[in-house]
This record gives structure tokens, sequence and C-alpha cells, in this order.
């Protein structure tokens, strides 16, 4: 037979729990997850669909109303949206020298939305997420991702392992001490979403195609103003990252 005061005081430590995590701080909690959260293939089975990119957008302020984010079913949101132009061609402004941001939403300071545009050839420059979250959603063309390990910084286990094998070709005299250490180089084809975290690594995203632009959807939180950004000898400086459009109108030099 149960013993009655065992549940109650059961009960009352799931209590305790519910509390604590209703106490958490959100952008707290969300620096925590990247410490573990790494990514879905694909969207979850029973999960909620999105039809369009209001709705995407609706649904994500839902899930960020509480302190306790489900970044899965972030992930699972980001998957579920199928690209459509006619939704996201308003937010979609290119520059002819560079990739451009352009804000869709501020998430009431929890997240934002950004449409990246990236004409032929366009790429960034390695960098890290600021401890933020990074999902990248293609809307149109391929991108392509390449990873490097976060230099000197404890990573995930799988690039534990690699790192390893790094430290002993360094012991061999093989490796440069300071040279970023390339982990992955991954198509990102129309509708897929990639997600990368500092635990995880530094990325550098390029636009491959000398004849097509592409456009990716972009989710960061917390949000960040600045980030890190890295040269070849691993070398780093600090970015400030600058919007070129804000809900479809092109900012002035002042409101970046
Ligand atoms: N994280 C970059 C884009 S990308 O290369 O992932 C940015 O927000 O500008
Ligand atoms: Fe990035």
């Amino acid at each position: 037979m149960v013993n009655q005061s065992t549940c109650k005081m059961a009960l009352s430590k799931i209590d305790a729990i519910d509390t604590d995590i209703e106490h958490i701080d959100q952008e707290k909690y969300l620096r925590q997850a990247t410490q573990y959260y790494c990514a879905l293939e694909k969207p979850l089975k029973y999960g909620p669909v999105v039809e369009t990119l209001p709705d995407l957008i609706s649904a994500l302020h839902r899930e960020f109303e509480s302190n306790y984010v489900n970044i899965e079913m972030v992930n699972h949101l980001m998957l579920s949206y199928k690209s459509n132009p006619k939704e996201w061609r308003k937010y979609a402004k290119f520059d002819r020298y560079t990739y451009t941001r352009n804000l869709v939403d501020a998430g009431n300071g929890r997240f934002n939305l950004l449409i990246l545009c990236w004409g032929e050839g366009h790429s960034s420059s390695v960098h890290d997420h600021a401890d933020s979250h990074c999902f990248m959603k293609m809307l149109k063309g391929e991108l392509r991702e390449k990873r490097y390990r976060y230099p000197n910084r404890a990573t995930s286990s799988e690039d534990q392992q690699q790192h390893q094998q790094q430290q002993q070709q360094h012991e061999h005299g093989e490796i440069n001490d300071h040279e970023l250490q390339e982990i992955g180089d991954t198509p990102i084809p129309v509708n897929d979403v990639a997600y990368i975290n500092d635990n995880l690594g530094l990325h550098r995203v390029e636009n491959p195609s000398h004849a097509d632009t592409a456009v990716s959807l972009h989710l960061y939180c917390p949000p960040f103003d600045t980030c890190s950004i890295f040269q070849d000898n691993g070398k780093k400086a600090t970015a400030k990252v600058t919007f070129w459009s804000k809900y479809g109108v092109r900012t002035k030099p002042t409101e970046q």
C-alpha cells in the first residue's frame, strides 16, 4: 500500500521543481540550454503544423511566453514551415556587395527573426553566435555551411573526440596551434534547418552559386547585438551586427 505522507512529500517536491522552472530567467535558461541542445533532423511526427509565415511568427511568440522555452518545439516550428516567397518577399532586400540582415520580428525582446539575403558568391566571415541559439532555415537557393572548432573552448562530445585527435596530431607537430580547425562542410537545401550554438562551434556561411541568389530565415534566441569574428589564425574581434531593413523598410544608418 502506498504511504500517503510519502506521496505528499513527492508531490510537494514536484511543486518545488515546477516553481523553480517558472522563476528561471528566460535568457539564463536559453544560454544554459546551448550546453546540451543539438538539433532535430525532421519535424516532430505529431507536432503542430504551421501553414504560413504569420502562423510561424504567432506560434514562436507563444513558445517564448514562458520562461522555460521548449527549444525542440522552436526547432520543429522552423522545420514545419514550408517556404512561400509570396509571404517573405517584402523582407527580402539585397545589396550588391554583401549579404543583408533584415529584421522580420523582434520577438518581444526574447528572440529575433531575420531574413538574410545572399547575392551570388556572398559569404559571412567565420563567427560565433554570442552564446545564443541560431536556427537557419533555407527559403530559396542553397547555402553551404563550413563549421570550425571553437578555439580554446570545451565542446560537445563528438567534437571532443575530434579535438583529442587534433591534440595528438598537434603533439606530433602536424597542426598549427592557432589555426581554425574545420569540423564540417554541409549544403543546406530549401526548407532544411541548420542549427548551431557556440558549444557546437563557429561557422562561415556561403552562397557558392554564381547564378542564383539565396534567402534564409534565421532565429536567434536570446537576441544579440554583437558577436565575435575570427581570422584563419584564430584571432578574434568583436563585430556589431546591423539590420539592412526592419519590418520591410530600409533602415537609416543611425537606426541600424
Ligand atoms: N549568423 C550570421 C549569418 S550566418 O552566416 O549564419 C548573421 O546573423 O549575420
Ligand atoms: Fe551564423
